[in-house]
């Protein structure tokens, strides 16, 4: 990994660069792909990238963080953020999932694979536990309600897998989410751009907007489809998470051909707010998706060619 010439390198780079994996020939011959579990491996060089844009945007007048995933919601960050800092402990996004709904005040838990552990916090549910996690989910489906009582969401969530398979069950730090009204021991996340958006935006004291592919919000939604580095895809955002005039800062870990960053420009200016600046932890500058951002600002913490 290199630093962006001309750039003075903040000494917390080095150990970020080198945490991240680069994975030759991923997911298809001739991509070089860079992983960043790796760096979700090491809580200091997660906690330092966040820092770093968070320096950065600090006071920048900021309302919204815009951000793509696609198996968690936003709020669900803030239980990444809270465990990773509360907790110390090391993050590996596995692929066991499980989901919960919330409906009225019953909340079903299932699906997926989870360590028999998992299993034994989860049941039984106390009324207070459940209340707790209905207010959890009622807050995350706020803005889907239009009568104010479909309160029926939908989440994908990822259990929390240390290194050693077991998950934070009965843990302090599960402890302390459950008793802040948060949803416990479920985090880690499948995609990227979810990882650095969400506590960026808790910390500059800006909303964060989930940009997600198709078919996955349940609200009304604009579409933007675009090219990347190895297919197609498209994204979406609920109308009505923006408001025009907003500045937003779109985030993601990594820049390659720009599509992906070019879609969620789009989409937020259709929405009327004003793009202040892309932030990525990677970019692939061969690449070139730079010169695809129509001039807009793209603050990057390192290069990879
Ligand atoms: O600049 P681009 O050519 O658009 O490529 C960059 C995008 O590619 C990766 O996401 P991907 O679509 O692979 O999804 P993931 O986050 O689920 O892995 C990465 O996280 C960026 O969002
Ligand atoms: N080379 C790459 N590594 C990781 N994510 C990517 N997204 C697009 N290109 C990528």
């Amino acid at each position: 990994m290199a630093v962006r010439e001309g750039k003075e390198q903040d000494p917390r780079i080095p150990r970020i660069a080198s945490s991240i994996r680069v994975v030759p020939d991923f997911p298809k011959k001739g991509i070089m792909f860079q992983d960043i579990t790796t760096l979700l491996l090491d809580p200091k060089a997660f906690k330092d990238t966040v820092d770093l844009f968070v320096e950065r945007y600090t006071g920048r007048d900021i309302s919204v963080v815009a951000g793509e995933f696609f198996r968690l919601n936003a709020s669900a960050t803030a239980q990444i953020h809270n465990v990773w800092t509360s907790g110390g402990q090391r993050m590996t996004p596995c692929r066991a999932h499980g989901f919960f709904l919330f409906a009225e005040s019953v909340l079903v838990c299932g699906g997926g694979v989870r360590p028999a552990s998992a299993d034994a916090d989860l049941a039984p549910w106390s009324p207070l536990r459940c209340k707790r996690l209905f207010r959890f989910g009622s807050c995350l489906s706020r803005s889907l309600s239009s009568d104010g009582k479909a309160l029926v969401i939908f989440h994908w969530i990822l259990f929390l897998d240390c290194e050693t398979g077991s998950n934070m069950t009965g843990s302090k730090t599960s402890t302390k989410i459950f008793s802040d009204g948060f949803c416990g021991h479920v985090l880690g996340v499948e995609a990227r751009g979810f990882i650095f958006g969400p506590p960026i935006a808790l910390a500059i004291g800006a909303k964060f907007v989930p940009l997600r592919k198709p078919k996955k919000l349940p609200g009304e939604v604009i579409s933007e489809n675009y090219v990347l580095e190895y297919g197609t895809d498209c994204l979406e955002m609920h109308v009505g998470a923006v408001q025009p005039g907003e500045r937003a800062l779109v985030v993601d870990d990594l820049v390659a051909t720009g599509g992906t960053l070019c879609a969620a420009i789009s989409l937020l200016e259709r929405a009327g707010a004003e793009v202040v600046e892309c932030a990525c932890v990677i970019e692939l500058p061969e690449l070139k998706g730079r010169e695809r951002l129509n001039g807009k600002n793209l603050y990057i913490l390192m290069e990879s060619h």
